[in-house]
């Protein structure tokens, strides 16, 4: 469920009145999602054809003050022709309003649906589709930090403490060491630009082979290119729980990459440590969740060993892992 705010029908009435977009037509709560409050709007639309809009309530994950950034960002993306819905101003040119005491904002809904098994060609697109985004956001004029960069998430595994780490599987105890291992060996330098740093299947909307929709920027922040390829490389190319690696999606997913941005060679050689560091962000988010949300709750916990066991893979196997089969 990823409905957490009631709003009633004269609140979200009064709501779409601000905006230039007809009359409010239905509001449906969307159950996808874990961090906001989301609705697919329909209204009248301003020339007697119905329009549908995602609705948007920010929980207590996103910071207020970090919406002119993640907010200016998919304006600025989807002016330059990218696949990211824009954002709907209200009749005052604000970008967000203030509903319930939340902030919430009116987005362009896309079509599509997220690809439960990724096929290659659909890799292929997404990898062109990431490569776009990176080249269109290096003149993004604001910036933020990453807040899950490898200090941080070695912090949260070393606050969930090791003895809790093997309660969840004995495998995990060693985590904190390997994190700390992993610090040694990450590159420095690498070309950067805004990265999505979450692009995982649930967050692409597709029509077949075509990328509709790229969503969720809510981790998006400044950082290395080529660890978003890494991340995305973790998220898109290995069977679910993460024992298999699938050649031919690591091949597709790097080949469009390429149709758009070429890979410098210090970004290629970095792949491996940048994906051991793609592991264990997840690995650490998942393993607080797995320990903070009671096993008898109705939310989905994301089992932090799919990405124990794509780490194994990536330490094993190093840069064979992107290599061209
Ligand atoms: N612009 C859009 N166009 C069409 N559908 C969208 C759009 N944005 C979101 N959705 C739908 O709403 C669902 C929830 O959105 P999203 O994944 O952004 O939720 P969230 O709670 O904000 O984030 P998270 O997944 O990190 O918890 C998506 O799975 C998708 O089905
Ligand atoms: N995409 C992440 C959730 C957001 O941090 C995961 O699957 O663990």
């Amino acid at each position: 469920m990823a409905v957490y705010t009631h709003l009633g029908a004269e609140q979200l009435e009064g709501l779409i009145a601000a905006y230039d977009v007809g009359a409010l037509v239905s509001a449906k709560g969307i159950a996808e999602g874990v961090s906001n409050s989301n609705w697919l709007i329909e209204t009248t639309g301003t020339r007697d054809e119905r329009q549908r809009f995602i609705l948007t309530l920010y929980e207590k994950r996103i910071d207020t003050n970090e919406l002119p950034f993640f907010l200016g960002l998919l304006d600025h993306l989807a002016q330059r022709g990218c696949a990211v819905p824009a954002t709907v101003h209200d009749r005052d040119g604000a970008a967000w309003r203030e509903i319930a005491g939340k902030s919430a904002a009116l987005i362009e809904f896309l079509p599509g649906v997220s690809p439960g098994k990724p096929t290659p060609a659909q890799a292929r697109a997404v990898g062109a589709a990431l490569a776009q985004i990176h080249l269109a956001a290096r003149d993004f004029p604001l910036a933020r930090c990453d807040d899950l960069d490898l200090a941080a998430c070695t912090a949260m595994l070393a606050s969930c403490g090791k003895e809790r780490l093997a309660e969840i599987d004995p495998a995990l105890a060693q985590t904190i060491e390997v994190a700390h291992a992993a610090a040694k060996h990450q590159p420095e330098g690498l070309p950067e630009s805004i990265i999505h740093s979450d692009l995982f299947p649930d967050n692409v909307l597709m029509l077949g082979d075509r990328v509709t929709g790229l969503i969720d920027f809510y981790f998006a922040c400044n950082g290395a290119m080529a660890y978003d390829l890494a991340v995305t490389h973790a998220a898109w190319c290995f069977d679910r729980n993460g024992a298999v690696l699938h050649g031919r999606l690591s091949n597709a997913l790097l080949a469009g990459y390429e149709s758009v941005r070429a890979l410098q060679d210090d970004e290629r050689a970095a792949l491996p440590a940048l994906a051991e560091r793609a592991c264990l962000r997840f690995l650490a988010s998942r393993a607080e969740d797995w320990l903070e949300t009671p096993s008898d709750v109705q939310v989905m916990r994301k089992d932090p060993m799919d990405f124990w066991r794509r780490l194994t893979v990536y330490r094993e196997i190093g840069i064979d892992a992107f290599a061209k089969a």
